[in-house]
Parts: structure tokens; C-alpha cells; sequence
């Protein structure tokens, strides 16, 4: 799907709308400091970064909530921006690598992708579900909500009109999931929605749940894949410094398994590396989950251990 030579587009978004916490707007600045370009041209990549996307424009919203939503209106035009950047990379035949950011951003990365690759599959790797609907939600944070409208579930709302169901259930498969609210257990039931918890990583083991997860959304591999990765995937030990972390996740390996899998399916059109946030950990566990970030996204682009 992706001409050669190679090149990959760094979608800069810091942002943190979707979630109260400050400092995962700082995300993309850390992991780019940190040399992710130059690590990705070291690959072989050709390396497109614009500079990391403001959003202020958006600031001055009055943006009071909707239903228990918090900063819906910055919320959707962000994404809609985002929507459309991610959108411009992909027809350009580059693989957007977004860089979170909160996962809400994952409205707009998910919308861009599927206008391009309408038949890819989504992989999304979270310890959270993100399904989240207006009325599920507890928390009124959209980061927690971006794969409901990208399905078309729950009640429609005027100010997301811009992102259509793209997405459709068969075409969606997790990995890492153990965090999930009561309102999201019943939709992934309620839609068939396939996901392979910590239970299943632990049970079958990593290279079987990847296996068994593409032979899912993309039996004949033959369909692009988008792949949403939340650090929060992760074990806490392995990316401390991030916004709503939880015990009992993925291993260093096992996070970078998945990421050489999917480089090695060829299928891999466009990557979110979402919610890292520096400011949540001593500066040593923010730099250490920072250079996680980096070498996620490096696995995911080719770079292999021999
Ligand atoms: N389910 C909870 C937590 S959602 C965590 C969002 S993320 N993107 O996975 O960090 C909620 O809806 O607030
Ligand atoms: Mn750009
Ligand atoms: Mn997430
Ligand atoms: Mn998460």
C-alpha cells in the first residue's frame, strides 16, 4: 500500500483535551527531543516533520461541557484538523506516525486513515477500551471515548457530525485490555467486538494473541492496518509516566512484539503512539517512557533486534 522508498510523516499533536491531566501535550515534543527523526532516517525512512501541529486557535472556544463531555467543541475541531492532516500524508502514499497526545486524537487519525484505506483494520493496544459513549461515560473525558464515534455507537451528536462510522466492529481487534468500565463491557458484547485481554496474553502468549488477532481483522492479509498503540498498554514498570496507568500490563517485549509483528505483515499504513506524558513521573521514569515510546514506534517501522 505504501510506495517506495519510504517515507513516514510525523504528526506532532499536543494535545490534551480529552483528559484533565497537564503535561501529555508535551508528549510529542519529548518523543521528537528525543530524536525520533533521526532515529526513523537511521532506519532508511524518509522522514517528513512539519514542525508539531498548534492548535490554539481552538483555545478560545467557550466549550462548555456536553452531557458530562469536557471540551467537546475543542475536542472535535482539533480532531477534525488532525482528521485532515493524517488524510493529506496518507493520499501522498506516506504512512502518518501521530504522536500523542491523548487518545481522543485517535477521532481524527482513524477518520484520515480510513479516507484513504477504507478497508484497513484498526489494532488498537490499550490497557483501556476508549468506547466510551455520552451516555457510558463516567469520567466525561473524551479520551476515553474516541472509538464510539468512530463505530457509529451511542446517540449522535451535532458537534462530532464531521466523523462518520468509518469503522466497522469486524474491523476492530484489541490487545492489552484490562481496564475496562461496566457500559464498555456490555458494548464490546453487544457489537461482537473481538479483543484479546491480559487474560489472553497471558493464557496463549504474545505471538499466538498477534497471530490470532490479525487472523481476525485481516484473515488474508491483505487489508492495510492502522495501529493505535497507548502506552498505558504497558506494564507501569516498563512506561511510568503516563496519564491513567495500570497494573498488570505488556512487557517491554511484548509491547515491541506486537509493533515488529505488524511491520512484518508489510500491511502497516498508518501509527498513533498515544498518551505519553512526561510530567506524571520523576524525570528518569518520564525519560524512560519517552524512549519507549521511541523505540515502539522504531519496532513498528522495521528496525529488528538481529
Ligand atoms: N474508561 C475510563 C478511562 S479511559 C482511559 C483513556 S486512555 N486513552 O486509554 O488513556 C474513562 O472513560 O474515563
Ligand atoms: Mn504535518
Ligand atoms: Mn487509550
Ligand atoms: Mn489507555
Amino acid at each position: 500500500f505504501l510506495p517506495q522508498p519510504l517515507t513516514a510523516a510525523i504528526v506532532g499533536c499536543p494535545f490534551s483535551g480529552g483528559q484533565r491531566r497537564t503535561g501529555v501535550d508535551q508528549g510529542p515534543i519529548r518523543l521528537v527531543e528525543a530524536g525520533l527523526v533521526e532515529q526513523l532516517k537511521g532506519l532508511g525512512w524518509n522522514v517528513v516533520f512539519d514542525g508539531h501541529h498548534q492548535f490554539e486557535e481552538y483555545n478560545n472556544l467557550d466549550d462548555a461541557p456536553i452531557g458530562i463531555m469536557k471540551n467537546p467543541r475543542t475536542v472535535s475541531q482539533v480532531n477534525r484538523s488532525v482528521a485532515g492532516v493524517v488524510m493529506n500524508h496518507a493520499k501522498n502514499g506516506m504512512l502518518p506516525v501521530t504522536l500523542g497526545g491523548d487518545h481522543s486524537l485517535a477521532m481524527g487519525t482513524i477518520s484520515g486513515s480510513l479516507a484513504v484505506h477504507p478497508d484497513a483494520c484498526v489494532i488498537w493496544i490499550d490497557a483501556h477500551a476508549d468506547i466510551n459513549t455520552i451516555e457510558t461515560t463516567d469520567s466525561g473525558n473524551m479520551h476515553g471515548m474516541p472509538l464510539s464515534f468512530l463505530l457509529g455507537i451511542g446517540d449522535k451528536i451535532q458537534e462530532f457530525d464531521w466523523i462518520k462510522p468509518v469503522l466497522k466492529p469486524e474491523r476492530l481487534v484489541y490487545i492489552g485490555l484490562r481496564d475496562l468500565d461496566a457500559g464498555e463491557k456490555r458494548l464490546l458484547r453487544e457489537h461482537n467486538i473481538k479483543a484479546f485481554s491480559m487474560h489472553e496474553v497471558d493464557k496463549y502468549g504474545i505471538g499466538k494473541v498477534v497471530e490470532m488477532a490479525l487472523d481476525y481483522v485481516n484473515p488474508k492479509r491483505d487489508l492495510p492496518i492502522h495501529l493505535s498503540f497507548d502506552v498505558d498498554a504497558l506494564d507501569p514498570s516498563v512506561a511510568p509516566s503516563t496519564g491513567t496507568p495500570v497494573r498488570g500490563g505488556l512487557t517491554f517485549r511484548e509491547g515491541h512484539y506486537i509493533c515488529e509483528a505488524i511491520h512484518e505483515t508489510g500491511l502497516l499504513v498508518s501509527l498513533d503512539l498515544m498518551e505519553v506524558n512526561p510530567s506524571l513521573a520523576e524525570a528518569a521514569d518520564a525519560d524512560k517512557t519517552v524512549a519507549v515510546g521511541c523505540s515502539l514506534v522504531r519496532a513498528a517501522l522495521g528496525e529488528t533486534l538481529l
